[in-house]
């Protein structure tokens, strides 16, 4: 449902196994599979009674009434695996459209219901119910009750969000900004001398940048296999305490680089690029995060905002800056969106974000807001470096000025 939402994607598609965006007359692909794995009349109930269960009937209606189609058109094929049959899809969808003010719609669902079920006492009861609310108010015929999206009370920026989710990364106008170029970085060192990484400005107030090829495949499957053993439900901070929380659905590890000496390296590489002191306690460990189908992190900031964040148990000051390596492609979603910055950068494996979270006078800038999209289809894998304000005095001097 939660990418049904976020990705605008209709449900009768879905249940044929398409991945269509339909905004208006306008229908876009999300995603083409190669083989179309349709959902049965039971897949369907089974969807839409989760969410009848929980009162939600702006996700429930759609649902129920493709379970109802599907069924009536496959009606005395019976399947084995099938849990549900015609007359519970009619039951439940004939109560959802009462639940949502459509008592016409109500009524007529019981009475079909009846025709299979004709000794059923309760639905016989709800068919004189709403034959007696009909009578007394027959407008009600007429109500077209238009049910609101179920609102998620801590986005209020869900709208920018799901754009920027939709577009999948592609925002065409920012290559036409002459600022924003690509070239090879060397930093300087003598490491990225011999061999220097691809960098592409995707945006500069916030600066962001993309460093493309940072690790190899064979260093990605390495970095996920090192951390799939350990992999935990994320939690958040959240006060003083760490909670899972439903804005952040993925699983993750922390890998410590005595785990394996591969991650020395990738600490001296980062350490390379970005001119900033990774060593602990000056930086975190890596964490390792690996999001499934549905798997999401809604906008957030990497920086602490309280001064009670648990982020300042390591004594070296607030996160300046985020490193994040994609260490997977996705097939559909899973796009980082900048939602004040108004960019997001699609997956692009191998390739490490970069973006300083903190202005220099120590400030956070409230611009860094952003988010991991839904993951539509495949299984994303990316890994965070965080590195703090201390021991970075003279690699990124402060300032006074609350804009630099
Ligand atoms: O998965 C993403 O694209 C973003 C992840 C993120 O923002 C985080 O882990 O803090
Ligand atoms: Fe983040």
């Amino acid at each position: 449902m939660r990418l049904q939402d976020v990705y605008m994607l209709n449900v009768k598609g879905l249940a044929r196994g398409v991945f269509q965006r339909v905004t208006g007359s306008a229908v876009t692909d999300l995603y083409s599979p190669r083989r179309l794995f349709s959902l049965t009349a039971d897949d369907c109930f089974q969807v839409g009674k989760v969410a009848y269960d929980m009162g939600d009937y702006y996700h429930a209606i759609p649902w129920l009434e493709e379970a109802v189609s599907l069924f009536r058109g496959s009606y005395g094929e019976w399947k084995t695996e099938d849990e549900a049959s015609l007359e519970d899809a009619l039951d439940h969808l004939a109560f959802a459209y009462f639940q949502a003010g459509n008592v016409s719609c109500a009524l007529s669902l019981s009475r079909e219901f009846l025709l299979y079920s004709p000794d059923n006492k309760r639905m016989a009861r709800n068919v004189l119910k709403y034959e007696k609310l009909l009578a007394e108010s027959p407008n009600q015929e007429l109500a077209e009750a238009v049910i609101q999206r179920p609102n998620v009370p801590h986005l209020q920026t869900r709208d920018t969000y799901e754009g920027l989710c939709q577009t999948l990364g592609s925002q065409p106008t920012h290559y036409q900004i002459p600022s924003l170029y690509c070239s090879y970085e060397t930093n300087s060192s003598p490491f990225l001398l011999l061999q220097p990484v691809r960098k592409e400005v995707m945006h500069l107030e916030p600066y962001v940048v993309l460093y493309h090829d940072f690790v190899s495949d064979s260093e990605a499957q390495k970095i996920r296999g090192l951390a799939e053993p350990w992999l935990q439900r994320s939690v958040v901070a959240s006060g003083e305490k760490q909670l899972p929380v439903e804005y952040r659905i993925s699983k993750s590890a922390w890998l410590k680089d005595t785990v394996d000496p591969m991650l020395v390296t990738l600490d001296h590489r980062i350490a390379a690029l970005t001119g900033l002191d990774v060593q602990p306690p000056y930086a975190e460990y890596l964490q390792v995060v690996n999001y499934g189908i549905g798997g999401h992190y809604e906008p957030h900031f990497d920086h602490a905002t309280s001064p009670t964040s648990p982020l300042y148990r390591m004594k070296s000051g607030n996160r300046v800056a985020t490193f994040m390596i994609y260490l997977s492609s996705v097939e559909a979603g899973g796009a980082t969106a900048f939602i004040y910055a108004n960019f997001s950068v699609p997956v692009v494996k191998n390739a490490a974000l970069f973006w300083w979270n903190l202005h220099r006078s120590g400030e956070g800038d409230g611009d860094t807001l952003h988010a991991g999209c839904p993951v539509l289809v495949g299984d994303k894998w990316v890994a965070n470096k965080w590195i703090h304000e201390y021991g970075q005095e003279f690699r990124r001097p402060c300032s006074s000025s609350p804009e630099d």
